[in-house]
């Protein structure tokens, strides 16, 4: 498009709040904050959004400057927010912003591009500050451009559409946000492990992993192994890039299940820490990112496997049956606990997402991000504060038996699935575990509504709930052997519930199957990093309590 003067109209840079100047965006009388690219076109930098203000599109369709994506013929303006801006630059005379455009009707979106040609050479120098300035609003100082990352590939996830959706919904997001990628597709269980295990952490970034929440704590625990543990697991954010059934990493972190849209959240991801759990069992030490679970959950989860037919409905469906049939998972339950008061938890809640929004307002970035984690002395993973499995339980342990335990879930992110509320007072890097304990004879009535309140985060208001905020604890599970009378109804429930033959009882950490044997869990304080969109707190809202 032809090019008339450059003007500068308001300063775009004074921040509405207070009143303070971006300097850096600002250099000198010309600051750039409307750029005029034709006789009637304008990009301006206005406070969360880039307009696009262009008459000419009323009148006339014009190809040469615009990639398809500025409004139909009736629209003359277009905001697109810093956030969806995923790249620009000046390429020689051409103005070239690529960005992330909803797509309509669809819960995703795709690559938009908005280019302009300035023929003034006066204003060369100018439009470069211009375009410097957009980017400096499309990446914050606490969000690093062009991120280095390892992309693993689960081939079968997501009933085998990982493949696909990495290529049509990801790939291209982070081409244009000029992220340098190194692709590999895992070609076996544990291969992501030792894909993160052998990973060169000074040369990436981030290992985003196309897949369910299996390959995510595949790469946490990879990066536990490398010889400076600590060192990887702080400089190598994880990121999730959301292809399987549950997708917990994504919807925590980015608020969605949609690979494009977590495509955007990663590529303008903050660094965060995340709190880790150290699971010992037998001699194995593992790392667990997102939830442990012993019984109704765990056996829903790994044992309903010839219900796959079923889809994401076989979870609900395990969990019916199995409370319906009273199922209990008698265990002993040793914990160090930190609050069990649910009115306190609740408030102590509320209160770290207000520091969170009043930090977030004031515009306080935590840190630049510059990826450069811990120091190099502080190379080796902490000393377990509490031992292990087998060592003699610390007294800091109170110790109950649970002999008709029904549910228990420990969980250290909000969401478990996109409708799956359990831990609604998790935060990601508070050093504590969310831990539900239900007793498995509540009645059935009652167990039916609490099924009917998890989608709606309001699970732990019920009395029958235990829900409680725990840095430690170790259980021993039993087998629950089912008196003679009652073994055919047993038999029917298992098959009913999808449980076939299994004869052991199931324990799931991070959705994965470990021995039914007893373990301990220790948190260990944002051991782990992410990319996340709020740092400090999921994106999820913590309903109104009673
Ligand atoms: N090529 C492969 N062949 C077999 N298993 C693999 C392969 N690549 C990865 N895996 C394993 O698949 C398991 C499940 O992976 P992941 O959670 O990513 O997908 P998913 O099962 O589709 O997700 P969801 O659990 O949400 O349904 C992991 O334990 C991983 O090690």
């Amino acid at each position: 498009m032809e090019h008339t003067s450059n003007t500068l109209s308001t300063n775009p840079f004074e921040h509405p709040d207070d009143g303070s100047s971006i300097s850096a965006a600002a250099p000198g009388p010309e600051a750039p904050g409307v750029l005029n690219v034709g006789r009637n076109a304008t990009l301006t930098l206005g406070t969360d959004a880039l307009i696009v203000l262009d008459e000419g599109l009323k009148h006339q369709r014009a190809p040469g400057n615009l990639c398809g994506l500025l409004p139909q013929f009736s629209k003359t303006t277009r905001a697109v927010p810093f956030y969806n801006v995923l790249w620009a630059e000046l390429d020689s005379f051409e103005v070239v912003i690529h960005y992330a455009q909803p797509t309509t009707g669809e819960k995703g979106c795709r690559v938009g591009c908005i280019s302009y040609t300035v023929m003034d050479k006066s204003t060369h120098g100018y439009t470069k500050t211009w375009v410097e300035a957009l980017m400096d609003r499309a990446y914050p100082s606490n969000t690093k451009r062009r991120k280095r990352m390892k992309v693993l590939v689960n081939p079968f996830g997501g009933q085998g559409n990982a493949q696909r959706l990495w290529a049509r919904e990801v790939e291209p997001i982070f081409a244009a946000a000029r992220c340098e990628m190194d692709v590999e597709r895992t070609a076996y269980k544990g291969h992501a492990m030792e894909i993160a295990e052998t990973l060169d952490v000074e040369g990436v970034d981030v290992v985003a992993c196309a897949s369910g929440d299996g390959l995510p704590y595949e790469v946490f625990n990879g990066l536990a192994r490398q010889r400076c543990p600590r060192r990887a697991l702080g400089k190598v954010a994880v990121a999730h890039i959301p292809c399987g059934s549950g997708n917990a990493m994504s919807m925590n972190l980015y608020g969605t299940n949609s690979p494009s849209l977590a495509a955007v959240a990663i590529v303008k991801g903050v660094r965060s820490p995340l709190d880790l759990t150290a699971i010992t069992q037998g001699g194995n030490t593992s790392y667990s990112f997102l939830s442990q679970a012993v019984g109704i959950v765990a056996e829903s989860d790994l044992g309903t496997e010839s219900l796959r037919w079923m889809g994401g409905f076989r979870f609900k469906w395990g969990v019916l049956v199995r409370l319906l049939g009273k199922t209990i998972y008698p265990a002993e339950l040793s914990v160090v606990v930190d609050s069990d008061d649910k009115r306190a938890i609740r408030e102590n809640y509320r209160r770290a997402v207000e520091e969170h929004q009043a930090a977030a307002a004031k515009h306080l970035h935590t840190e630049a991000d510059n990826g450069d984690g811990d120091n190099d002395n502080d190379t080796a993973l902490p000393p377990l504060r509490y031992g292990t499995v087998t060592d003699p339980l610390p007294p800091a342990f109170q110790t109950q038996d649970l002999p008709t335990l029904g549910n228990f879930f420990v969980g250290n992110m909000c969401l478990m699935s996109a409708d799956t509320r359990f831990f609604v007072t998790a935060l990601p890097a508070d050093g504590r575990l969310d831990m539900i304990n239900i007793d498995g004879a509540v009645p059935r009535t009652t167990a039916l509504r609490m099924l009917t309140t998890i989608e709606q985060g309001t699970l732990m208001n019920f009395p029958e709930v235990s829900y409680r905020k725990v840095l430690a604890y170790r259980i021993t599970p039993r087998m629950h052997l089912t008196p003679p009378g009652r073994r055919w109804r047993a038999k029917v429930g298992r098959w009913l519930g999808g449980a076939g033959r299994q004869r052991e009882g199931l324990i799931a950490i991070d959705g994965e199957r470990v021995p039914f044997e007893p373990y301990q869990a220790e948190v260990v304080q944002g051991l782990g990093t992410v990319l996340s969109k709020r740092g400090a707190v999921y994106e999820f809202e913590l309903p109104r309590s009673p």
